[in-house]
C-alpha cells in the first residue's frame, strides 16, 4: 500500500517540476529563463506527462490525508468501466430511464455494492446511499452543513424559479415556509368542507356504469383543485371546467417538471444541452400562473377567509416573479404528490378486494354519513393502507443535498459500510426511498409486498420518509392524509366493487414526483 507521504511527495514533485518548466518557458526576459545546470533537464513534454501524475497523486493524497484527520474509512465505489468521467454510469441511467427500471436498478446496485457507494456522474463524485443514519444527520442532525444544491437546486430553479421553497436555503427559506406555516394550522386542515366540494366533484364524474376510467387524470385535476382553492382561494376548477389553457398548463408543467428532473439524474453536463420544448413550457407555464394570480386578486371573497397564503404574498409586496415561484411550488407539492399516492392505491386496491373489503368493514360504521377530521383520524386501516402506499412508491421517491463543507457521514466507509465516511465540500448525496423502504433488514422478508397490517407492531424512524423530516420536512402532510383518507372513504362509500381495466405491470416515470406511466384504468360498480 502506498503511503500519504509518497503520494505527496510525488504530488509536490511534479507540482514543482510543471511549475519550474512554465516559469522557464514563459518569462519574457530570455536572460532570466536560464536556471543554471537544471535547464536542460526542463522539457515540455515531461511537464504534460506529469500533469495527470499530479492530479492523480493529489486525489490520493487529499482522501489519505482526510480519512486520517476525520477518522473515517474510504467507502465502496461503483465498478466502472469509464473510471475518469464515468459515461458508462451516465448510459446506464439513460436505459434505466427509458425502461423504467432506473430504481430497481438501483435496489440492485445498493444489493450487490453496498447500502452506501460512489459513482462518477461526468467527472463528478457522488454518493448514492440507503442508511437512515446518514439521512438523519443530512436531513436533520446537521442540517445546516447539507442545503439543497447542485442539480437538485438547478433542477426547481430552471421549473419553479429561483424563489420557490424547494429552490432556496437560509434566510429565504426561513422565511418563505413562515408565510406558508400557518394555512396548516389544524382548524384549517381539519375544515373538510373545501376537501369535500372537491372529492364530491372527482366522484361524479367516475362513470356508474362499470366502464373503464383513467382514475390518475381525474386525480391529478382534483388534487390541483383542492391545493389552489385551500392555499389561494381560488379554485383552478380544472376537473368542473377544463379549458384549453388549462390543460396546456398541465401539459408544459409535466413536460417541464419531467425533462429538468431527467436531466438531473444524468448529470450537470445535460444543463448545457439548450431545449426549446423547456424553454416554452416553462413560459407557459408562468403565463398560466400570472393570469390566474391576477384573477384570484381580484375576486372579493379572497379577502373572507382567516390566512390566505396567496393574500400574505400580495400583501407583503412580493414581486410577480417571487409570488409565481411560491405559487408553482405549491402546486408541485399539493397536486403530484397527493394525486401520485392515490394513483397507485387504487391501482392497487383494484387487484386486492381482501384489503377493499377490509376498508369497507372499518368505515361501514359511518352508516353512509361524510366522515368528519376525528372520524378519518381513528380509521386505522384506512391510514395503514396509506402508509403502506407511501412505502412503496413514495412519490418523491429520491432526492438529494449537496455538503457545505468538509465533513462526515455516520456509514458508509469501509468495505462493510459501517464506518463514518469522508464527504468533502461539495459533494452530492442522493438517496432513493425506493431502496430504503424495501431494505428487508428493516421491513421484514416480505418488504416487497403490499402488507397494510405490517403497520400495526412496526415502528419506524429515519428508516421511513416519504415526507421527509427535520427541518424541511413536508409542510402539507396532515392536509394530504386527510385528503387521501376522505377521498378513500367517500369513494368506497359510493362503490361497491374497484375492478382493473389494464393488464400491464405497473410502471412509473420518474419525474420530479413520481406518476403512473400507463394510468390508473379501473372501472367501478355502485352500491
Ligand atoms: C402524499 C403527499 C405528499 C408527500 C409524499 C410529500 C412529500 C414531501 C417531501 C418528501 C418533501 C421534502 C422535499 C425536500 O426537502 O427536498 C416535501 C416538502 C414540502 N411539501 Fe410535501 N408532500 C405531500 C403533500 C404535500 C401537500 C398536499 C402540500 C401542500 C398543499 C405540500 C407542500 C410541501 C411544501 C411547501 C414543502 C417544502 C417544505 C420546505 O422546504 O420547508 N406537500 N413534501
Amino acid at each position: 500500500m502506498i503511503s500519504e507521504a509518497s503520494y505527496l511527495a510525488v504530488k509536490t514533485l511534479s507540482a514543482i517540476y510543471i511549475l519550474t518548466c512554465a516559469v522557464h518557458r514563459f518569462l519574457p526576459d530570455p536572460a532570466a529563463r536560464q536556471l543554471g545546470p537544471l535547464t536542460p533537464y526542463l522539457l515540455p513534454w515531461v511537464a504534460f506527462a506529469l500533469v495527470p501524475v499530479f492530479l492523480y497523486t493529489g486525489n490520493k493524497h487529499f482522501w489519505l490525508r482526510s480519512n486520517r484527520v476525520y477518522k473515517t474509512k474510504p467507502g465502496n465505489v461503483y465498478p466502472h468501466r469509464d473510471p475518469i468521467l464515468g459515461v458508462d454510469w451516465m448510459i446506464s441511467a439513460s436505459k434505466g430511464l427509458k425502461a423504467y427500471n432506473l430504481l430497481e436498478t438501483w435496489d440492485d446496485l445498493f444489493a450487490s455494492i453496498g447500502n452506501s457507494f460512489w459513482h462518477l456522474a461526468f467527472g463528478k463524485w457522488i454518493l448514492l446511499t440507503n442508511e437512515p443514519e446518514n439521512l438523519k444527520v443530512l436531513l436533520s442532525t446537521q442540517f445546516e452543513s447539507w442545503p439543497i444544491g447542485g442539480v437538485r437546486q438547478t433542477t426547481t430553479v430552471i421549473t419553479l424559479g429561483p424563489h420557490a421553497i424547494f429552490s432556496v436555503n437560509g434566510k429565504e427559506w426561513q422565511q418563505g415556509r413562515a408565510l406558508i406555516k400557518p394555512s396548516f394550522v389544524r382548524n384549517q386542515v381539519a375544515d373538510l368542507e373545501c376537501q369535500d366540494r372537491h372529492v364530491e366533484r372527482f366522484i361524479q364524474k367516475i362513470p356508474r356504469d362499470g366502464s373503464s376510467v383513467d382514475l390518475q387524470k381525474l386525480l391529478y385535476l382534483m388534487t390541483m383543485d383542492s391545493a389552489t382553492d385551500f392555499m389561494f382561494g381560488y379554485s383552478t376548477e380544472m376537473l368542473l371546467n377544463p379549458t384549453k389553457e388549462t390543460s396546456e398548463f398541465t401539459q408544459a408543467f409535466d413536460h417541464a417538471l419531467y425533462v429538468s428532473a431527467s436531466r438531473a439524474r444524468l448529470g450537470w453536463i445535460s444543463y448545457l444541452i439548450p431545449d426549446k420544448k423547456l424553454d416554452h413550457s416553462v413560459r407557459t407555464c408562468q403565463r398560466f400562473i400570472d393570469r390566474y394570480v391576477a384573477k384570484a386578486s381580484a375576486d372579493e371573497k379572497l379577502k373572507e377567509r382567516p390566512y390566505l397564503f396567496l393574500h400574505e404574498l400580495l400583501q407583503s409586496g412580493a414581486s410577480m416573479e417571487h409570488i409565481r415561484d411560491q405559487l408553482l411550488a405549491i402546486i408541485i407539492g399539493g397536486r403530484d404528490t397527493s394525486a401520485s399516492t392515490l394513483s397507485a392505491l387504487f391501482w392497487t386496491l383494484a387487484r386486492r378486494p381482501d384489503i377493499v373489503k377490509k376498508i369497507q368493514d372499518e368505515i361501514a360504521s359511518l352508516d353512509g354519513q361524510k366522515p368528519t377530521w376525528e372520524d378519518l383520524k381513528s380509521f386505522k386501516y384506512v391510514n395503514m393502507a396509506l402508509k403502506e402506499t407511501l412505502r412503496l412508491w413514495a412519490p418523491v421517491v429520491t432526492n438529494m443535498r449537496c455538503a457545505a463543507k468538509d465533513t462526515v457521514l455516520p456509514k458508509g466507509g469501509g468495505a462493510d459500510g459501517q464506518s463514518p465516511l469522508f464527504v468533502p465540500k461539495g459533494t452530492a448525496v442522493r438517496w432513493s426511498l425506493h431502496s430504503l423502504h424495501r431494505r428487508k433488514d428493516i421491513f421484514g422478508e416480505d418488504a416487497h409486498e403490499f402488507r397494510p397490517e405490517r403497520w400495526e407492531t412496526l415502528r419506524t424512524s429515519w428508516e421511513y420518509l416519504p415526507f421527509s423530516g427535520g427541518p424541511r420536512t413536508c409542510i402539507g402532510q396532515q392536509f394530504a392524509l386527510t385528503q387521501m383518507a376522505y377521498v378513500v372513504v367517500r369513494v368506497f362509500q359510493t362503490f361497491e366493487t374497484v375492478e382493473p381495466k389494464d393488464e400491464r405491470p405497473m410502471l412509473h416515470t420518474l419525474s420530479t414526483t413520481t406518476s403512473l406511466l400507463n394510468g390508473c384504468h379501473v372501472s367501478f360498480k355502485a352500491s
